[in-house]
């Protein structure tokens, strides 16, 4: 390959890719706020990545006896390499398509290069990703200059395309109202959005955009901050293969801009596949071709790997080059390629590497050009957002109206003032277990369901620094509150009267209090699950056998006093037993009743002041158990 300069400012590399050439042109590369994007270059050194895996069955049956002596204690794990020795270079306009077999190492090479890899201490990573020779691509640096849109669409499924790449706008850049309408309508314009910009991203229960327009959206949305890099992980995977086309024709097009783009890429079309200025192929985590894509052709020939004549060249490597488990030990067709990958190209790539330009920029030049908007207006549009999800999530407003509905209108119909003697209590006491056991797995359940589907954006905008988890949980709990509270207020006002209740202003209050202070401990139950438990059905059996305890532990289903001490202990740490608590306390204290009094039968020692502390406490430590928990997971 060779470089030449024309002129000031104006680079063009010339290349054998089907005899085109491309063309970084500088003045391509304004950025879109008034500054100069610096020319990067990306290069990784000699990047090895292993990782502890288990053992397979057959593999353990493969280890020699000293081997199995050697790893006694620790048999069912080995060391596994899953990136061997890799080393290579993107220069500015470069689109570097990552290629390989099903487990070759595809993502977790690109998630080094965007240094997305897990840090855990059972990994192990060696070598050295560079920006311009001398910086380290690390997370805090890495939003300044690039964005990584991943696999799957990570979108609030109520939004149209605009409010999602608008709300992204808004987080991510510090602009005037002005700036950020030109902004959008610039990356909607430049994605070919326009036809579904009023289109809901959807669900499978909601139609909404198709595949390929929710991966553009995806892509708007990293690429509103005008990164230099782009990296993308599979961004055709589940796409036919005319909109997977489309995808791969728009990150050409970004690299002709001027871009540098990164992607891996699965079974691409032959039309596809040739569209690919430079190609990467890995084989089970090894390099064996960098380069020109049409390169790769003859390079493969002369080394005895012909493509068959009208064959698709990626069905021909991702077959040809594929270790079967069977083979593995063979390992002669790998040996070939590496060894032919280090003689033949390895040089070429360490020469072009140097010979790669690019702007001088420090760090701080880099972070100089982050557009950090402040922690206030973070938090209000936040907010903004967390309440316009509210109001457009069906599973917030519709799903939950109507149950609430339907337990008023029970609570009306079975419990309709029940009177004051044995069976009246009894009554009384089973609307009020009723209430409360509902209004803790109804909250609960609500916000395990609608934040499983939260969980991976949230998760990806705070890895990413666009917000921090703190200023997320208090937006959600500033929207939550009063929205959980008129539920509340609105039930109460149906029941409490027709269940025929003390009828006074100050017992209605506590009572509604009470009630909401219940429902937002369940929310933070809820929170802290799916904070600490990723797997949607897992969390939600987890909040089942969470809440069956603390409900036995409430002090109606079973009298306190009749359980081992032991096991009553745990009744003070049930919000179900301070609601109940308030509830029984306040309608009952004082109270002249013929029959014997329910405080005195269910053995409740504590005040009203007490139990309404106790619920709230209860709710701040869930709460910040939720935060550490998605704290944790936004540490690499
Ligand atoms: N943390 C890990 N522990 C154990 N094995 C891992 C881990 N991460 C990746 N692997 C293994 O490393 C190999 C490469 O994984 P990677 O996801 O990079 O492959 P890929 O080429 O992207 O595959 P695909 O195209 O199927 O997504 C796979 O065999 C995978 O099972």
């Amino acid at each position: 390959m060779e470089i030449e300069q024309f002129g000031v400012g104006r680079v063009v590399t010339r290349g054998n890719h089907d005899e085109s050439v491309y063309m970084v042109d500088e003045e391509a590369n304004e950025g879109s706020y008034g500054f100069k994007q610096p020319r990067l270059k990306l290069s990784w050194h000699n990047v090895s990545y292993t990782v502890k895996a288990r053992y397979t069955n057959e593999e353990k049956k493969k280890l020699d006896i000293n081997e199995k002596l050697a790893n006694l204690c620790t048999i069912r794990y080995y060391n596994k390499q899953i990136i061997k020795n890799a080393t290579g270079y993107c220069e500015q306009g470069d689109a570097l398509f990552i290629m390989g077999s099903s487990g070759a190492g595809k993502t977790t090479l690109l998630n080094i290069l965007s240094d997305q890899i897990s840090k855990a201490k059972s990994s192990k990573f060696e070598g050295e990703v560079l920006i311009n020779d001398e910086i380290h691509v690390t997370s805090e640096n890495f939003g300044t200059y690039a964005c990584y849109v991943t696999q799957d669409d990570y979108l609030f499924e109520s939004f149209t395309c605009q409010q999602c790449i608008e709300f992204a706008a808004k987080l991510k850049l510090n602009l005037s109202k002005e700036e950020i309408d030109e902004k959008v309508e610039e990356i909607i314009e430049s994605l070919s959005l326009q036809k579904c910009r009023n289109t809901i991203v959807g669900n499978e229960y909601n139609k909404g955009m198709s595949g390929g327009e929710k991966k553009r959206t995806s892509i708007a949305v990293e690429m509103i901050t005008d990164p230099q890099i782009l990296f993308l992980d599979e961004p055709t995977s589940g796409l036919d293969s005319f909109t997977a086309h489309k995808i791969v024709s728009l990150l050409v097009s970004f690299a002709e801009q001027g871009k540098t783009v990164v992607s891996t890429i699965h079974q691409p079309s032959s039309e596809t596949f040739q569209m690919f200025p430079k190609l990467l192929l890995l084989m089970e985590g090894n390099t064996i071709f960098h380069g020109r894509t049409l390169e790769s052709v003859p390079y493969f020939r002369n080394i005895g790997f012909s493509v068959p004549e009208f064959s698709n060249p990626s069905d021909y490597y991702l077959r040809e080059f594929y270790v079967s488990f069977k083979d593995r030990d063979k390992g002669e067709k790998l040996d070939t390629l590496t060894s032919s990958y280090q003689r033949e190209i390895l040089p070429v790539i360490h020469s072009e590497m140097e010979a790669a330009e690019f702007d001088h920029v420090t760090q701080k030049d880099l972070i100089k050009n982050m557009h950090k908007v402040s922690w206030i207006y973070e938090f209000w549009i936040l907010l903004c957002r967390a309440f316009y999800d509210l109001f457009k999530n069906p599973w917030i407003f519709k799903y939950k109206t109507i149950p609430v509905i339907a337990v008023a209108i029970s609570c009306m119909v079975i419990f309709a003032d029940p009177g004051e003697d044995s069976e009246g209590i009894r009554g009384t006491l089973g609307s009020f277990l009723f209430i409360s056991a509902l209004f803790v797995y109804l909250p609960s359940g609500t916000v395990l369901m609608v934040f499983s589907k939260e969980r991976p954006i949230v998760l990806k905008e705070c890895l990413n620094k666009t917000y921090g988890i703190l200023s997320y949980s208090l937006s959600k709990s500033v929207v939550e509150i009063p929205f959980e509270t008129m539920y509340v207020l609105f039930f109460s006002l149906v029941v409490y009267f027709m269940m025929g209740l003390e009828a006074s202003f100050e017992k209605f209050l506590i009572f509604v209090l009470s009630l909401s202070l219940n429902t937002l401990c369940a929310m933070s139950l809820g929170l802290f699950l799916g904070s600490a438990i990723t797997n949607e059905a897992s969390s939600m059996t987890l909040q089942g056998l969470c809440i069956t305890p603390i409900l036995l532990l409430s002090g109606i289903p079973v009298n306190l006093g009749s359980v081992d001490p032991w096991i009553s202990w745990f009744s003070y740490l049930s919000p179900i037993r301070y609601n109940l608590e308030i509830f029984v306390r306040n309608e009952f204290e004082g109270k002249a009743i013929s029959s014997e009094n329910p405080i005195d039968i269910l053995q409740y020692d504590t005040s009203i002041g007490f139990s309404f502390c106790m619920l709230l406490l209860i709710t701040v430590v869930y709460r910040i158990l939720a935060i550490i928990f998605l704290k944790i997971t936004t540490v690499r």
